[in-house]
C-alpha cells in the first residue's frame, strides 16, 4: 500500500489538523474536501459502519486510499448519548448548539453521575470495494463541565473535564491532546497495526 498520500474522509478541520499532527510528514493527508463538498449520509448504527462508509465513500470518489474517523461522546447519564449522533445532537445547528443542549440534559446533574467518553474509530481502506478495511479505536474517559472552558480543539473539547490533567480538553495545548486523546489512542493503533514510526 502506498501510503505517502492519504484522502482523509472528513469535512472536519480539526480532526484534520489534529491526525495530520499525529502522521506527521511522512504521510500527506489531503481533505475529501478538494474533491467533493458532498458529506455522505451516516447511517451506520455504529462507530464502526460510519468509519466504514465514509472511507470508502472518499475513496471511490478521490481514487486514493482513504482514512475516516468517526468519533462523537457518550455520556453515562444519558446511556451514551448522543455517541454516533454527536454531530446532529442539536439537529445539525453546530458545535455551540451541541454543548448547549448537553448543558442543558445535564442540568442539576451532580459530577459524580456526569462521567463521560470521547471514542473514535479510525477506518483505513486501500480503494472503495475493500474487503479487509483496517480498524482502530481509542476511548477517553472524562466527565462533562458545567460550563465551558477554554478555547483550544474543536467540538465538544470546551466541556470535557480530563481527570489525568484536571483541565477540560480544549485547555489543553494541541500537542498535549494530540497525546492523550481518543483520537491519539486510535492513531498509535493504526500507526502500529501499518508499521508506521
Ligand atoms: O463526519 P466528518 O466529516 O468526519 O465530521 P463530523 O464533525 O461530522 O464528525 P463525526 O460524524 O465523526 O461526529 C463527531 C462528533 O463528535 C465531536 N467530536 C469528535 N472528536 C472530538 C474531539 O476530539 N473533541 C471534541 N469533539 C469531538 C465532533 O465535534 C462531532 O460533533
Ligand atoms: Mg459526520
Amino acid at each position: 500500500m502506498n501510503l505517502t498520500q492519504l484522502v482523509l474522509a472528513s469535512h472536519n478541520a480539526g480532526k484534520l489538523k489534529e491526525l495530520q499532527a499525529m502522521l506527521g510528514d511522512s504521510v500527506q493527508l489531503r481533505s475529501i474536501g478538494e474533491f467533493s463538498q458532498v458529506e455522505p449520509e451516516e447511517t451506520g448504527l455504529s462507530f464502526v459502519e460510519n468509519a466504514i462508509l465514509k472511507a470508502r465513500n472518499a475513496a471511490r470518489i478521490s481514487g486514493l486510499p482513504a482514512l475516516a474517523d468517526d468519533s462523537g461522546l457518550a455520556v453515562d447519564f444519558l446511556g451514551g448519548a448522543p455517541g454516533i449522533y454527536s454531530a446532529r445532537y442539536a439537529d445539525g445547528k453546530g458545535d455551540a448548539a451541541n454543548n448547549a443542549k448537553l448543558l442543558d440534559a445535564l442540568k442539576d446533574v451532580p459530577d459524580a453521575e456526569r462521567g463521560a467518553q470521547f471514542v473514535c474509530v479510525l477506518a483505513l481502506v486501500r480503494h472503495a470495494d475493500d474487503p479487509l478495511p483496517i480498524l482502530c479505536e481509542g476511548l477517553w474517559h472524562g466527565r462533562i463541565l458545567h460550563a465551558a472552558s477554554g478555547e483550544h480543539g474543536f467540538g465538544y473539547d470546551p466541556l470535557f473535564w480530563v481527570p489525568e490533567r484536571n483541565v477540560s480538553s480544549a485547555e489543553l495545548s494541541p500537542a498535549d491532546k494530540n497525546q492523550i486523546s481518543h483520537r491519539a489512542r486510535a492513531m498509535d493503533l493504526l500507526r502500529q497495526r501499518l508499521s508506521l514510526k
